[in-house]
């Protein structure tokens, strides 16, 4: 059978189903029915498992297994997918820290592919972080610091910004509901996020935001804006010291350094339509401070992108949804725009001639 690279046609985009009592392996399937995956798309899971959601929520999709390197499947309401089975029997709605290693195996599957040329790029579908740890993984914290070891490198940024936002080429902000959120905390009890934001981390998560903002998204000179830690930045020390201490001197090297850095602000008015106007980016210093206006502005209609990694991932800007599972009323919206930037990005890498490989 001839390889995808010798007949140059583009490498798929990989879309891992993610939790199979979630509502991934449904969207997925909405998203095959309706035609609006873009071509050269490909899933992967349980085989059964996506064939029977279908035929619970009577979407007309053929799932049609197929391997890394082989060519996909094609056709109206097709579904090409890469098996990997479940553990154990699965019910939407229903979490089994059994099918935790059936997660990871979807996403080293994903890696793996990338690794060896068969892919393009990663579109996350959601997991439930809480099922993985009691399956055993107990240090997993999510796919973006899972991704970061995976492919070996330090430090990644986690980013997520509205539909516009994602796919605009140009700088400036398109409108007051366009937002792009990059965090330098991620997964960490709030006790713990003082303590991490350190200088060395506030650096090199600077730096590969400003980098791939400009590599990735077509920005030269991110403008990117930076949230204080405590409420009022500080208050001048009174209520803490990570602005004076740790922050503000940061910032400081950091544009000697050449980088458009800004703050830190009061994060209760940065998010505010003349402050964001003149700033490409928000830095947040934590999950919530960032991703709760993000949500705010675009839930549903934005996407997570993974910054500073050798490969293109990208993911949904929601969770499993536990409650919605099985029933068909989930909104694959943001499972799309993901997939749309991948393929976007992926594309970008081909014809620019850097590559998707590790
Ligand atoms: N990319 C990811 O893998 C990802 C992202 C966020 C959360 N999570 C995980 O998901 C699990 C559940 O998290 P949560 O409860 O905080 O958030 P959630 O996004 O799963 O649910 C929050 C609310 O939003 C609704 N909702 C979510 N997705 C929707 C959709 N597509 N259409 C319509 N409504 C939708 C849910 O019904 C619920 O009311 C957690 O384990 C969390 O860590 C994973
Ligand atoms: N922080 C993300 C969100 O709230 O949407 C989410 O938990 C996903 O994180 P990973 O992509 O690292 O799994």
């Amino acid at each position: 059978m001839p390889s995808q690279e010798a007949a140059s046609t583009p490498l798929p985009v990989v879309i891992t189903t993610g939790e199979p009592a979630g509502i991934g392996p449904e969207l997925t399937l909405m998203l095959a029915e309706r035609d609006a995956l873009p071509p050269h798309s490909v899933a992967v899971g349980d085989i059964t498992l996506l064939a029977e959601r279908a035929k619970a929520l009577g979407l007309r999709v053929e799932t049609v297994a197929c391997q890394p390197g082989e060519p996909l499947p094609e056709g109206p309401g097709v579904l090409p997918v890469w098996p990997v089975a479940l553990n154990a029997p699965c019910l939407p709605g229903v979490l089994n820290p059994a099918n935790a290693a059936y997660v990871i195996a979807t996403l080293a599957l994903a890696v793996r592919a990338c690794q060896n040329g068969h892919a393009a790029a990663i579109t996350t579908a959601p997991l439930h972080k809480g099922v993985i740890i009691d399956g055993g993984f107990a240090s997993f914290t999510g796919h973006t610091e899972w991704l970061r070891d995976a492919c070996g490198v330090d430090e990644v940024v986690m980013m997520l910004a509205t539909d516009s936002a994602l796919h605009a080429q140009a700088p400036g902000w398109l409108g007051a509901a366009d937002l792009r959120v990059a965090l330098v905390t991620t997964h960490l009890p709030l006790r713990a996020v003082a303590d991490a934001i350190t200088p060395e981390r506030l650096t090199r998560i600077s730096h590969i935001l400003a980098s791939d903002l400009s590599r990735q998204f077509g920005i030269p000179k991110p403008r990117i804006a930076v949230c204080g830690l405590n409420p009022h930045a500080g208050e001048d020390g009174h209520l803490g010291r990570e602005e004076l201490e740790i922050i503000s001197p940061t910032l400081e090297a950091l544009r000697a350094q050449g980088l458009d850095i800004r703050g830190p602000y009061p994060a209760d008015t940065l998010f505010t339509p003349r402050h964001l106007a003149e700033v490409d980016a928000v830095l947040a210093m934590y999950h919530d401070q960032g991703l709760a206006v993000l949500k705010y502005a675009g839930f549903g209609n934005a996407a997570n992108i993974t910054l500073g990694l050798p490969l293109v991932r990208t993911s949904v800007d929601h969770g499993t949804a536990l409650d919605l599972a099985g029933t068909g009323k989930a909104s694959p919206a943001s499972l799309g725009v993901a997939i749309r930037l991948a393929r976007r990005l992926a594309d970008q890498r081909a014809a620019t001639g850097t590559t998707s490989h590790l």
